[in-house]
């Protein structure tokens, strides 16, 4: 530690790993935990005015410096901005965040109650390829909206976002657009699919705000050229938070180029993974006003750390109460969509006037909501709960059932939600609800640990499911490792059950997907190379035709899927994926 206020860590960027001093700013000084805070002594605490906007960390980055060995994220003093630059072209990498689900809560949480969101295993995966020296370009390349931009790297207002008031820095706290800001990139966003229909260019400019504001806000004009190519796996528009998700890709993305975190690895304390996670989040945040104008931040906040949390918001005016819950136990979710369209504001619009037509009735009804979240609530967080109990499962599971009549008794259902809970709960395999704002959207199931057809003798899976006389609910009950059950008992009865419900929904027009709920958040590929099994020692390099060349949702999920394969009774994450994970306790 230098008596400067600097600390000394090693960069990557030499053969021999160079020393290099670099200032901390109080904010990590801050949070860091105590156990870091043996490094980082109190006199560190330099101010974040050694960060010029001029002198932005992009201009030290085109060094190879993997994020799991980073140390701490610090921007540079404006001496190291003149080291050598010893590698011209940096690796591809990527990143991958998670979409989310309301798990209980919905509506009522806009009355000020608490709601439980998860992430869900369907993921945001952004790759980032970098171009000569020469080709002063930054290009977005985002098939599933199928739209492609490229932007003139000096051509960008640069000048607008660092001027002196206006300019933001990795650490600051976002809290609204600025105007002026907006303004200057709108000729920009303007370019964009200048001859697509109307509602299409509203997609495609909603996305490119939301990167050009992030990049020019987090890069410089000395950025390297770069391809930001996007593929997602979550359903847009659906309710699952296709957005937020992107926008943690690239408020990650650019933070990782800029060196503003740290890791992620294996041995990061917790707090030093929430205040990453914190970081990632605020301009996660800033994406999404770009995106939704007024977001309320729980699907940024449960994009980015994953897991799930507690959600309310009392006042409109104050920031909401987020308490992550990481006991939230990892289950098994069948999620389908009814491919119907809906207003979030129509749905919210109509719980109020049902509110102001029929007040006690409809806040008793919300009140309701309110018990059945704080039910989960108190279930997840008792000291003896047990995530691979049966009896922890059933009585989240019999909350979700009570969830979705009391949303029903709204009037935010749809007869295509209705018919999906028909169709699911006519197998008997799970308690289902709708999530979201309604009036279409998507139901998620949570499923039972085992298809009743196997305790009850009927081999189908398609009689008429008796929920009192559930034989599936006692046959486990005395089994220790629950959780291993819910996928391993009776797997081939329950995936013919999945499958034949897959065709039958299918063939009404829904869209069925399999995933897990309160998985990990944001995640990091860095360099973007990975096990796939059929290549060369060392991995394959996953470049960015051939993440464009993978064929839907499987195709992405084989290739670059943060986790290795579907229906497996160990759904591991591959090897190469690294996590901020606060909830795990570092390796000694
Ligand atoms: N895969 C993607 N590629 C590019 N842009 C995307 C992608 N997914 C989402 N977006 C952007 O996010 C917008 C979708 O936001 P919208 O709020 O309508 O849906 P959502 O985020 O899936 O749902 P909700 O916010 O209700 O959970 C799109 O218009 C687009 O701008
Ligand atoms: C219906 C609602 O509760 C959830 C929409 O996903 C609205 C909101 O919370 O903003």
């Amino acid at each position: 530690m230098a008596a400067n206020g600097t600390m000394r860590r090693k960069t990557h960027d030499a053969p021999g790993e160079t020393l290099e001093a670099i200032a901390v700013p109080r904010e990590i000084m801050a949070n860091l935990c105590p156990r870091a805070a043996v490094t980082l002594q109190p006199r560190t605490m330099s101010s974040h005015a050694t960060q010029t906007p001029e002198h932005s960390p992009v201009d030290a980055m085109p060094v190879q410096l993997p994020p799991n060995v980073a140390s701490t994220a610090a921007p540079p003093t404006p001496g190291m901005l003149h080291r050598k630059q010893s590698s011209p072209m940096m690796p591809p990498f990527m990143v991958s965040a998670p979409g989310k689900v309301i798990v209980y809560g919905e509506h009522a949480v806009v009355h000020g109650k608490a709601a439980i969101a998860a992430a869900i295993s369907l993921r945001s995966y952004l790759h980032v390829s970098f171009l000569s020296k020469s080709n002063r370009t930054v290009k977005l390349r985002f098939p599933d909206i199928q739209m492609e931009h490229t932007w003139n790297i000096d051509e960008l207002p640069w000048d607008v976002f660092s001027k002196t008031g206006k300019k933001k820095y990795y650490y600051d706290l976002v809290t609204s657009l600025d105007p002026d800001l907006m303004a200057a990139i709108q000729p920009f966003i303007d370019q964009v699919s200048p001859k697509a229909p109307e509602s299409i260019r509203k997609i495609h400019h909603a996305s490119a705000c939301s990167f050009l504001y992030l990049f020019l806000s987090l890069a410089s004009r000395k950025v390297p050229p770069c391809v930001y190519t996007l593929r997602s796996t979550i359903p847009i528009g659906a309710g699952l938070g296709s957005s937020a998700s992107i926008s943690v890709c690239i408020s990650t993305a650019l933070l990782l180029q800029i060196r503003a975190l740290s890791g992620p690895h294996q041995d990061q304390p917790p707090q030093e993974c929430e205040l990453n996670i914190e970081r990632i989040n605020r301009w996660a945040f800033v994406g999404e006003m770009c995106i939704h104008g007024n977001p309320s931040g729980v699907d940024n906040t449960v994009s980015s750390g994953g897991k799930a949390v507690l959600f309310q918001r009392r006042d409109y005016d104050k920031p909401p109460l987020v308490v992550p819950l990481y006991n939230f136990p990892e289950l098994p979710l069948l999620l389908v969509n009814t491919r119907q369209s809906r207003s979030t504001a129509t749905e919210v619009a109509k719980v109020a006037n049902l509110r102001s037509v029929h007040p006690a009735i409809t806040e008793n009804i919300l009140n309701a909501i309110g018990l059945v979240t704080e039910s989960a609530h108190k279930l997840l967080t008792s000291p003896d709960f047990d995530p691979t109990s049966h009896a922890s499962l059933k009585h989240l599971g019999e909350l979700v059932t009570i969830n979705h009549g009391l949303l029903v008794s709204l009037g935010v259902s749809h007869p295509k939600l209705e018919r999906i809970r028909e169709l699911i709960d006519h197998t008997g395999i799970g308690w289902t609800k709708l999530t979201g704002a309604g009036g279409g959207g998507c139901a998620i199931t949570i499923l039972k640990p085992q298809p009743p057809a196997l305790s009850n003798g009927h081999g189908n899976g398609t009689h008429h499911h008796d929920s009192s006389s559930d034989e599936s609910d006692t046959s486990s009950e005395n089994d220790p490792d629950c959780s291993a059950s819910i996928i391993s008992n009776g797997t081939k009865l329950k995936y013919k059950i999945l499958d034949s419900l897959e065709v039958k929904l299918e063939h009404e027009g829904f869209e069925k997907f399999e995933t897990t709920l309160a998985g990990d958040g944001v995640g990091v590929l860095w360099p973007a190379v990975l096990h796939n099994g059929n290549e060369e020692e060392g991995g394959e390099e996953i470049d960015q035709e051939k993440f464009l060349k993978a064929e839907g949702t499987i195709g992405i999920e084989r290739l670059v899927g943060v986790v290795s394969s579907r229906r497996k009774v160990v759904r591991e994450v591959r090897e190469g994926w690294k996590f901020w994970r606060p909830w795990e306790t570092p390796e000694q």
